[in-house]
């Protein structure tokens, strides 16, 4: 009975990206049938816009829907992708959303400087973009970053005293920790995780290991707590389903999917006047009155901005691009180094594994109500945050718990989101079946810094992209993290909670048979071995006062010399959060 179980779930879970494929699929088929034909974008185009959107992703649909409020305000959303995925609104596929062209750039870096391999950086496509297609963890920056960006750009708004009032205002919070930190009345509904198998365990161990357990997001000191997620009924709340969804019938609020912008034009005054894209192969181009808002991302919107002739100008040059302002463009890309610590193997059950966990009583718990493991992103239950000897106050460590068993899958889950060929498949093959726990380890505010430049001038190539992760001279980088691995393997190993009772033992990881295990030159080779990205990349389009040489936008998030066009994504952070995105 239990082999049946099993067959029918790993059944279920290798059908995941077929069904994602289709529905992808037949999504675009519909909307280029029945939704907007080219004869109708004609008209659309012509009669221009006050504002004109570059990318409807997590940035996108706020801005979109919080300008067409104004309904003298005429506004063009373009998105490059189509509607969210329909699996993407379960959150146990989120691993099959990873690397699918209907709803994943498919980046990936240059070869990396530790293991001479490319790893892949996801970026989320389509409405919602890489909102409606991550792990959907909930965690605010810590206040200190705020305060640095406000001493960057030299602008008390970006204090955290005021940016505070903005995640409130977003936030309908549903989590475990409602205070005078949290409001209820925002379009962003934020849940505590509803499927948590071990939560309990790892609670008492960090309590036992000194830690205190606190909503992270309100007092953001060093300390653990149960995931919080941007889910709504435990399915995925994505910008796209919280901002642009109940507003989908507004007149003055046209969104144009598949359309891929490939030029912001600039008047001799410097002014974006109006964008060029790309739709089924036609170029169109649509002026836009008042504003470009770009929200490509970190990736893309330094990308369109080259391809605009904004950047180094030794650089667009030298792939035949005319400058027209010379800016930092693409330079100051930051990312959280990370590293997966584990398996700890359990000899107790006390985790999640999809293949002996997930029954058709899952599927109608999460229809019907909500709850059970369709609603887990791969079975991350906790976050943490500690200190570094190098950080005392300002913890530096960021670790995401992962309650997930050894299955049949996991492997080739894993290898698919990061591009690591078989290096998981095989590594796991010998604990298929074990009950165990991962520990995502990132580092909050990491010294080392990269840079994104174009292949050539054809605004479809993919940009190279080289996170140059652990180049810090001083080697601070790697020190840290050695710092947190070593926490995480004492929470497991010599807690009552986790080392005693659930018997968690720390698996040695192949490539760094040769060093002593549990030393600090094994944990170095560990996270070489296993040197990931969490999936954060910001600052390509980096905000500082006028005059910064690593500025790209001013504080107000326009592009320096011009007064339009604006950035407002992740690419405008001039140092990443030490948390949250
Ligand atoms: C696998 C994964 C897991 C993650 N997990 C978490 C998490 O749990 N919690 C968290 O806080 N953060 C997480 N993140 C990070 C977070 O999701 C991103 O930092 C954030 O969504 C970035 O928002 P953005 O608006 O800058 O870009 P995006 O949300 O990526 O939006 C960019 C949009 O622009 C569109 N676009 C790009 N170029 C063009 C163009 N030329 N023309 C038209 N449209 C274009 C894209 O298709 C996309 O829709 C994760 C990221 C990944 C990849």
């Amino acid at each position: 009975m239990i082999i049946r179980t099993t067959n029918i779930s790993s059944g279920i879970l290798t059908l995941v990206p077929f069904l994602i494929g289709y529905f992808g699929g037949l999504s675009k088929w519909r909307d280029y049938v029945f939704v907007e034909s080219d004869i109708n974008l004609v008209s659309i185009t012509n009669k221009g816009y006050d504002f004109v959107v570059v990318g409807g992703g997590s940035a996108g649909c706020v801005v979109a829907a919080r300008l067409s409020e104004n309904p003298d305000h005429k506004v063009l959303l373009l998105e490059a992708g189509g509607n969210p995925n329909p699996l993407s609104f379960v959150p146990l596929a989120v691993p099959f959303l990873q690397n699918h062209p209907a709803t994943d750039w498919k980046y990936e870096t240059v070869p990396l400087n530790t293991s001479g391999l490319p790893l892949r950086w996801p970026r989320g496509k389509g409405l919602g973009g890489t909102s409606a297609s991550n792990f959907m963890i909930y965690m605010r920056g810590n206040p200190k970053d705020f305060d640095q960006w406000a001493n960057i750009t030299d602008d008390p708004k970006w204090r955290y005293s005021n940016v505070e009032n903005y995640f409130k205002k977003m936030e309908d919070y549903h989590g475990n920790y409602p205070s005078h930190a949290h409001e209820k009345n925002g379009p962003l509904r934020i849940e505590a995780v509803k499927y948590a198998p071990g939560l309990d365990s790892l609670l008492e161990a960090v309590t036992e290991a000194g830690f205190t357990v606190r909503d992270l997001n309100a007092d953001q000191q060093e300390g653990f707590s149960a995931v919080e997620l941007t889910q709504k009924g435990g399915r995925r709340h994505s910008s796209y389903s919280a901002y642009i969804q109940p507003i989908l019938g507004r007149p003055n609020l046209k969104i144009l999917r598949y359309s891929h912008v490939t030029k912001i034009h600039l008047n001799s005054n410097l002014e974006a006047f109006g964008v060029s894209f790309v739709r089924r192969g036609r170029p169109f181009f649509v002026a836009a009155n008042k504003e470009v808002i770009i929200c490509g991302g970190t990736i893309n919107s330094a990308q369109l901005l080259m391809l605009s002739g904004i950047g180094p100008s030794y650089h667009l040059k030298s792939v035949g691009i005319k400058p027209i302002l010379d800016l930092p463009v693409g330079r100051n890309l930051q990312d959280h180094l990370s590293t997966l610590v584990g398996p700890f193997i359990l000899n107790k059950t006390a985790s999640f594994i999809p293949t002996r966990d997930v029954s058709f009583k899952s599927v109608t718990d999460f229809l019907f109500s909500g709850s059970g493991p369709l609603t887990s992103p791969l079975g991350v239950i906790g976050v943490g945050v500690t200190s570094t000897s190098s950080s005392p106050e300002w913890p530096n460590i960021l670790s995401f718990i992962i309650s997930v068993g050894v299955y049949e899958g996991l492997g080739a889950a894993v290898d698919n989101i990061y591009g690591t060929g078989k290096y998981y498949t095989n590594f796991f093959s010998r604990f298929i079946g074990h009950d165990a726990n991962f520990v995502f380890i990132c580092l909050g505010k990491p010294k080392s810094k990269g840079f994104i430049e174009l292949n050539d001038n054809n605004p479809f190539s993919k940009p190279i992209i080289n996170p140059q992760y652990y180049s810090d001279r001083e080697n601070q980088d790697m020190q840290d993290m050695i710092e947190g691995y070593e926490v995480i393997v004492n929470l497991y190993e010599n807690t009552r909670a986790l080392g005693n009772k659930l018997g968690a033992r720390l698996v040695k990881i192949p490539n760094c048979a040769s060093y002593k295990f549990k030393t600090k030159a094994y944990y170095e080779c560990a996270i070489r071995t296993d040197l990931r990205t969490a999936f954060h990349p910001v600052g390509t389009c980096a905000m500082g006062k006028v005059g910064d040489p690593n500025a790209v936008v001013d504080s107000q998030l326009r592009v320096i010399g011009t007064k339009r066009p604006r950035v407002i994504d992740a690419s405008v952070m001039p140092t990443i959060t030490k948390y949250g995105q």
